[in-house]
């Protein structure tokens, strides 16, 4: 299957946290699809960040883009079914956080969410040998996870080249998402390696105009 249509997911993990609603309303407004929503645990990553209330709070503000959850969580499956009530579209985890990928994978979509799974830089790719077909999105890390505001991995081209072939080869409708250090310089040849699906945190929330970031990224990939 080639690529999705483009989808601009903005982190609000770089958001302004005191005024979570009004600056989640106001980056969609200024033309981004997804809600990117980082949840961290100070266990599998060193920082901590959401959990599923503040997500149903922003349900119950009116937000109704679809919210792209990202569990940087360990352990993984209890957390689930709190999320999928709070409101999330998408639930993505970390196989190594994961005692039973397949297991969590059939937790998400049995909650009603669709399904990523997430590689970090050094993470391999043999994580997708037989669960694949099972999923809605494969998501690359382009920084090692944690933090908003770091440097891109230029290494995560190559992954996302090889990512795309196998999605190509399976003929299914998989997203190919990349998250870390995207920004309207480097997002032309990210979507050249294959991705259809952009998270951006700091190169968005930290520019004084959204609409005119989120317009040259759009641009840029056609
Ligand atoms: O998952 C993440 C970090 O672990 C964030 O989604 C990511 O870093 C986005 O922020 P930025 O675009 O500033 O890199
Ligand atoms: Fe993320």
């Amino acid at each position: 299957m080639s690529k999705q249509s483009p989808i601009i997911a903005p982190s609000i993990l770089s958001a302004d946290f005191a005024r979570l609603g009004e600056d989640t309303a106001k980056v969609l407004a200024a033309g981004g699809d997804w809600v990117h929503y980082d949840v961290m645990d100070n266990h599998y990553v060193p920082n901590l960040t959401m959990g599923p209330m503040v997500l149903k709070a922003l349900r119950d503000y009116g937000i109704t883009a679809p919210i792209d959850v990202h569990l940087m969580v360990k352990p993984v499956d209890r957390i689930v079914p709190d999320f999928a009530k709070a409101g999330a579209s998408c639930i993505s985890f970390h196989p190594e956080a994961s005692e039973h990928v397949d297991r969590t994978i059939g937790l998400i979509k049995d909650a009603g969410c669709q399904v990523g799974l997430v590689f970090n830089p050094a993470t391999p790719l043999n994580w997708l040998d037989h669960v694949l077909d099972k999923l809605d999105m494969v998501l690359i890390m382009s920084v090692n996870p944690g933090f908003g505001g770091q440097k891109f991995i230029p290494e995560a081209l190559e992954k996302l080249r090889l990512v795309r072939r196998r999605i190509d080869e399976s003929g299914r409708a998989i997203r190919l998402e990349v998250d870390g250090g995207v920004t309207a310089d480097n997002i032309g040849q990210i979507a050249a390696a294959g991705a259809d699906t952009f998270v951006a945190g700091s190169a968005i929330f930290n520019a004084p105009d959204y609409q005119a970031v989120i317009k040259r990224m759009r641009e840029t990939i056609g």
